[in-house]
């Protein structure tokens, strides 16, 4: 073992502590290049592949982004974890870009006529299931090209069967084993081999943009840490999970929304955007269900901070609001807010067409935000909504924004 990778090892075993695992081992699978850590109390593998990536080149950039955690132990932020699959995705765009403009590997698509329509009927039940559960975006998705509108319906209902699995009305029966199944057909889907009509559309669309298995994957572990889990320490715990539901729909998008070619952003820069678009949409969700929740025996709130504010699980069952709640959530509200602005300059490096319908999601979600202020703070018996008029302002304001082109400013890449 190289020194290098000593150096990786110790502080890693924190990483896996830190994201709520006690023991740790490194597994043995010598042709792991990714340090894949096998968790001993759950009997499964948790990607800890960025330190590994990290040792050489960007070295440095990790040692910024190592915290000491409560017992004074070096930890990697989830922050920083959630950054490399960034990275990750970012790089296979460019890999792509690359080997179009270079002519190579493009292999010829052979499509069997009757295996066409099928295809077909496939989208067009994606589009029908999105029309029904997103009307707003279903239209919005309706400026793109075809190719692109079918593959984000494509990513929308998986993402929706994937909800739906422990959201849904069968989630009582949801076993860790029926995610681990869920997984093991998402893999064969992206191997060519889907199991029903919706994956066909998923499989179809994965094979003809350079979308990367990891976020959906990465999504079917929130999922499961949503059936193990229903406190979060921390914020460091809550972007974790937030990462997993949300910020993942944002990597998963990027590729088939497309970058503006006039854009000279760096493509890091428009994932991390998508990324924070992700984030700051789940913890808008979370902040508008509290009282949802916890009627669930589920607090979504960072614990560390309800303790500052002098709350406790306790204040959130008795849903009262009283000053203390209202000077926390506005906290809560402030970050989420901070995430939606790191969000807008990445949508005007979208292609044209795609920016519409992310300018209204992004506009409508925030608004969320205005409503729980509006409704003084009051989500526990209130739900926070955009009424239909507030609706129909937004959607020409976000059509003006999305008219705007990318400028020749660069973007921070993180
Ligand atoms: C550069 C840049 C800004 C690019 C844009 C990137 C982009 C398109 C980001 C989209 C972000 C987005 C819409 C995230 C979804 C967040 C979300 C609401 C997640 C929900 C998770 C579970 O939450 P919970 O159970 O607490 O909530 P419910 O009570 O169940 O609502 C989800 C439900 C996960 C499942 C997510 C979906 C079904 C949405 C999938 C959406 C798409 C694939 C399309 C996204 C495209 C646009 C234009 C918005
Ligand atoms: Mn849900």
């Amino acid at each position: 073992m190289s020194a290098a990778m000593m150096w990786v090892v110790s502080p890693n075993s924190e990483v896996c502590n830190q994201l709520g695992f006690l023991e740790t081992t490194r597994t043995t699978d010598s042709s792991n290049k990714k340090g894949l850590f096998r968790l001993k109390n759950v009997g499964r593998k948790h990607r800890c592949y960025s330190v590994f990536n990290k040792v050489g080149s960007r070295r440095t950039s990790v040692a910024r982004r190592v915290v000491a955690n409560p017992s004074g132990n070096l930890a990697i932020s989830s922050e920083q974890l959630v950054y490399d699959v960034v990275l990750k995705q970012a790089a296979l765009v460019k890999k792509q870009m690359r080997s179009r403009e270079e002519d190579v590997d493009v292999k010829p698509e052979i499509v069997l006529p009757g295996n066409l329509g099928l295809l077909n009927e496939a989208y067009d039940r994606c589009g029908e299931v999105c029309a029904e559960y997103a009307k707003t975006f279903y239209l919005g998705t309706l400026l793109m090209t075809p190719e692109r509108r079918k593959a984000i319906w494509a990513i929308y209902v998986w993402c929706r069967r994937t909800d739906e699995l422990v959201d849904g009305p069968n989630a009582s029966h949801i076993t860790p084993k029926a995610l681990d199944r869920w997984e093991s057909r998402l893999e064969d889907l992206f191997n060519g081999r889907p199991f029903d009509m919706l994956g066909a559309a998923l499989s179809d669309t994965v094979s003809k943009f350079p979308v990367d298995v990891q976020p959906f994957k990465d999504m079917i572990d929130g999922m499961r840490m949503d059936l193990r889990k229903s406190r979060y320490e921390n914020f460091d715990e809550l972007y974790l999970y937030c990462y997993y539901v949300a910020g993942t729909v944002g990597l998963m998008s990027v590729p088939i929304m497309g970058i503006a070619p006039e854009s000279n952003a760096p493509t890091e820069s428009v994932y991390n955007a998508a990324l924070a678009l992700g984030i700051a949409n789940q913890l808008t969700n979370i902040l508008r269900d509290v009282g949802e929740d916890a009627r669930r025996g589920r607090v979504y709130l960072p614990q560390d901070e309800l303790a500052q504010a002098g709350l406790s699980d306790e204040d959130i069952f008795a849903m009262e609001v009283t000053d203390k709640w209202r000077s926390f959530m506005k906290k809560q509200i402030h970050r989420a807010r901070t995430f939606f602005d790191q969000a807008e300059e990445g949508v005007t490096q979208l292609s044209s067409a795609s920016r519409w319908p992310v300018w209204a999601s992004l506009l409508l979600y925030r608004q969320i935000l205005d409503e729980i202020e509006a409704n003084d703070y009051n989500h526990f018996t209130k739900r926070a909504y955009v009424s239909k008029p507030k609706k129909i302002v937004a959607l020409p304001v976000a059509y003006a924004k999305s008219l705007v082109p990318p400028s020749s400013r660069k973007l921070a890449s993180n």
